[in-house]
């Protein structure tokens, strides 16, 4: 039995993360779970899988679940409940599906604690990957991938070696906007942008994949994941996300991973590793039905944000947490319609023009750049 601590239950992710656990009774519990606001979500999960230690986003919601289940479930919250959450002495394996750097501190917290780290929320490496990885070497705690490419990556590596890539190839759908041109984008509302043509997601990664934002943080992702130099990591545009990422090794072989646009796959791998268990209700992929995939070289120009990302990441020192913390801002801000959409790319150059770079930044500058970065894109807003 693993025994799994989910950060982000009521997300995305995390309701499939739980549609996972349910299918496998035998094999997966629930012991502690952190939500945001959703306490309706959080409620149905109580109800459902009974873990013991309940984190939501603040006091007030606090406040209404422990009366409900005073005695019954521990209720904490803020970033100290996420923390409990993530290092609850019977979690084996902590899934990370909140959104946002948010999730950085409990991932550190709990690969401490020598959890089996499964992450889905990549803003962690973006802002702080150098310690995070370092964390991880020093406890020997894995770091398993959830986010659909790397898990393609991961797989198509096992039993091989680092040595023998050439590189590795992230496939990326091109977001709600890729049959636009650039002119086009000046007017494309929020609920365009939600509207992505393969996955269903949280709101937060739909826009990111809409400025290739998401490509680029996976492309940084990819760097500490698979501790590879940005020169071995490329970036394909694949519109049908059937191709999930493919790495291409020295001999010219190239390895790729399929399937069907199921984020439960990739997160069932991270809970059964090395294992493999059947996945209810999975559609197999049918080759000869879909008949042709297609494939695309990137115009950098076109996606901006990729391009940042990639000098961001080359440059690396305290600018990823920069482009990171400046991207959640603008996103938000674009959300909630007070800015436009190309807005986004030019709040987040603007972040970075006005940032010191620090070249190996700790923990505390990170959190202090990271909140100093958002106070200034909120004072573009103003
Ligand atoms: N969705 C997907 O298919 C994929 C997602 N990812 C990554 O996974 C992560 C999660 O994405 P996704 O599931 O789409 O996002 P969602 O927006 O759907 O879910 C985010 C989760 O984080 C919780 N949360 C937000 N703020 C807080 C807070 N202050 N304290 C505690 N919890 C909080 C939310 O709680 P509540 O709703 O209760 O407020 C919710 O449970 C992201 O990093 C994303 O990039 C990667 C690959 C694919
Ligand atoms: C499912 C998943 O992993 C997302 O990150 C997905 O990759 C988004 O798709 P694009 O960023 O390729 O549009
Ligand atoms: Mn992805």
């Amino acid at each position: 039995m693993k025994y799994i601590s989910l950060l982000g239950a009521s997300g995305s992710i995390g309701t499939q993360t739980l549609d996972v656990i349910r299918s496998h009774p035998d094999e997966f519990r629930l012991v502690a779970m952190a939500i945001g606001k959703n306490i309706e979500v959080g409620r149905a999960i109580i109800e459902e899988f009974a873990p013991e230690l309940v984190s939501v986003a603040d006091e007030s919601a606090r406040m209404r679940l422990h009366s409900e289940y005073k005695g019954k479930v521990k209720i904490v919250c803020g970033e100290e409940g996420l923390i409990e959450v993530a290092t609850h002495p019977k979690a084996t394996i902590v899934v990370n599906a909140v959104v946002g750097s948010l999730g950085l501190v409990p991932t550190l917290k709990a690969i401490e604690a020598k959890k089996t780290i499964a992450l889905a929320n990549k803003e962690t490496l973006v802002t702080a990957g150098h310690i995070v990885t370092e964390a991880a070497k020093k406890n020997e705690v894995a770091l398993l991938p959830v986010d659909s490419e790397h898990s393609a990556i991961f797989q198509c590596l096992q039993g091989e070696q680092s040595k023998h890539i050439e590189k590795i190839i992230l496939t990326a759908s091109g977001g709600s906007f890729r049959d636009k041109t650039r002119e086009q984008l000046e007017n494309v509302t929020v609920e365009e942008a939600l509207r992505h043509p393969n996955w269903s997601m949280g709101a937060k990664i739909t826009i990111d994949s809409a400025t290739m934002m998401n490509k680029g943080l996976e492309v940084i992702e990819a760097h500490w994941l698979f501790h590879l130099p940005y020169e071995q990591i490329d970036v394909l545009l694949h519109r049908e996300s059937i191709i999930h990422s493919l790495v291409q090794f020295r001999d010219s072989s190239v390895i790729a991973q399929l399937g069907t646009p199921d984020m439960r796959v990739p997160i069932q791998y991270a809970l059964t590793y090395p294992d493999r268990l059947e996945l209810s209700n999975a559609k197999p992929l049918n080759l000869a039905e879909i008949g042709t995939l297609h494939f695309q070289k990137v115009d950098f120009t076109r996606y901006r944000c990729l391009q940042l990302a990639y000098e961001v990441g080359k440059a690396g020192g305290s600018l990823p947490t920069v482009l990171n913390a400046a991207n959640e801002e603008a996103v938000e801000a674009f959300l909630q319609g007070r800015i436009a959409f190309l807005a986004i790319e030019e709040y987040i150059e603007r972040a970075l023009e006005h940032h010191q770079m620090v070249k190996e930044p700790t923990l505390d500058e990170i959190r202090k750049i990271d909140a100093d970065t958002r106070h200034y894109v909120r004072s573009l807003l103003t």
